[in-house]
């Protein structure tokens, strides 16, 4: 498996283009599965996870073609299989996201259960609930979901117990191709939510109130798409503002949207970062150490988990000490142990992580355990006083489109060694 070996000290300076949304990409290049006609999509990453998506299309008899680098088109119109094996969903649990759209289309779904992974047990109870209500039966078998519906869902009102992204994400698109309309309260709020039910809409689709706790879906009986464009990543986005922070560097993130990232930059500014923005751009300038920010995970438009690992990195080189608190994932803080081995000083007591700054960090072989915790890893080693080897960023190859490449524009020393 490929490492990075990274040599720090570097601040980061100049400007970086932020691609697209993974999270939005992925359910939005399943929502393909609901169109009859073929749909354009720009501003895709082309990173692992959206391989993997291709892929999985492709088995499900959907042709694709990438007409650029970051332009896809996907041509459902004669999807003929319905089963999502467990070679594919074992390698990206975001495959779920086919279940809502291939029931709709076709009355029948097999989808493998995707399993536990490194951040948590993370059950799809909601996914499967959602459906039955909307007329589904499904049942597992196997390790397989097995969902199926004779003639169209039907609208439901859905109470979701938990706030869930990808869980609204399938239903919302499920409910685009309903009988009736489909009520979903305490829908997630995230971005990501807000630009599905944009391109949904662009195809014909009837959503109201997509960013507030309560989604309406009055179902149409056919889905046109034709062309849709990805929102910009604000994970990625937050990364290389950290990375930027921590360095005391100075740098600009273009092609991005300041609005979707609202509590990261409210808790940069915290740290003493000089922000600013203006449409599409973010400039970032620190010109000393940070100071310790308190850190709640919570869904949007709260603190978002996907940057709490980078966040723990910041506070563990930063003046003070910190609390921070993960309330999403139960077994998020697996780059606790790996910075400790560089030095930091985290004490960890159940969902809570006590971060006492430290002056500096040593570098260390460390391995990367899943996305995020890969990307605190990585900028833990721009600071580091000693070389770093981050070993299986697989993960990050997940989910971050050549974010060595994109550290080099800036001016970090850092190199991929390829597994042999
Ligand atoms: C591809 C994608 O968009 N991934 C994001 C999505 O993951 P994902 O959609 O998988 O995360 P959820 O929002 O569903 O999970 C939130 C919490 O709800 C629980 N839960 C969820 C569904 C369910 O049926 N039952 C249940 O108990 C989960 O275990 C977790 O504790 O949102 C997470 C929370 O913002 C992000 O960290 C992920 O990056
Ligand atoms: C946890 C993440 O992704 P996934 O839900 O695909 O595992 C993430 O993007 O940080």
């Amino acid at each position: 498996m490929d490492a990075f070996k990274v040599i720090g000290g570097n601040p980061l300076r100049g400007d970086v283009v932020i691609s697209g949304a993974k999270n939005a990409a992925l359910p939005i290049l399943m929502s393909a599965l609901l169109s009859k006609t073929p749909i354009v999509f720009s501003n895709v990453p082309k990173l692992n996870d959206i391989l993997t998506t291709v892929k999985l299309l492709g088995q499900l008899g959907a042709k694709t073609q990438w007409l650029s680098d970051n332009q896809l088109m996907i041509d459902a119109s004669s999807i003929d299989i319905c089963r999502a094996p467990y070679d594919l969903v074992k390698t990206m649990r975001a495959s779920i996201l086919v279940l809502g759209p291939l029931l709709a289309r076709m009355g029948h779904a097999e989808v493998s259960l995707p399993g536990g992974c490194a951040i948590g047990a993370r059950p799809v109870n909601l996914h499967i609930e959602g459906l039955k209500l909307m007329g589904a039966d499904i049942t597992v078998e196997d390790g397989y979901i097995i969902a199926k519906k004779e003639g169209r869902l039907s609208g439901a009102t859905i109470l979701m117990d938990m706030v869930s992204v990808t869980g609204t994400e399938n239903l919302m698109m499920a409910a685009a191709l309903a009988d009736g309309i489909t009520i979903i309260e305490n829908a997630a709020r995230e971005p990501e939510i807000v630009d599905l039910a944009e391109c949904l809409i662009s195809m014909g689709a009837k959503i109201t109130g997509a960013g507030t706790n309560t989604l309406t879906i009055e179902g149409v009986s056919e889905l046109n798409g034709k062309e849709y464009s990805v929102m910009p990543d604000r994970i990625e986005t937050g990364t290389f503002l950290v990375a930027a922070a921590v360095t005391q560097g100075h740098i600009k993130c273009l092609n991005t949207d300041p609005t979707a990232l609202e509590a990261v930059l409210a808790k940069l500014k915290e740290a003493g970062a000089l922000i600013t923005t203006g449409e599409d751009w973010i400039e970032i300038e620190m010109t000393g150490p940070a100071k310790a920010v308190n850190i709640r995970t919570a869904p949007h438009p709260a603190f978002p988990t996907d940057m709490q690992a980078q966040f723990m990195t910041m506070n563990v080189l930063a003046e003070g000490t910190a609390t921070v608190i993960e309330t999403i994932f139960e077994n998020r803080f697996m780059h606790v142990p790996e910075l400790q081995r560089m030095g930091a000083d985290i004490a960890l007591e159940g969902n809570t992580a006590i971060v006492k700054g430290v002056e500096t960090l040593n570098g260390a072989q460390v391995m990367a355990t899943d996305l995020r915790a890969s990307a605190s890893l990585v900028i833990a080693g721009l600071v580091a006083k000693s070389p770093t080897q981050v070993d299986r960023i697989y993960h990050i190859d997940r989910g971050y489109l050549c974010i060595e490449g994109k550290l080099q524009g800036l001016g970090a020393n850092i190199t991929r060694i390829k597994a042999d």
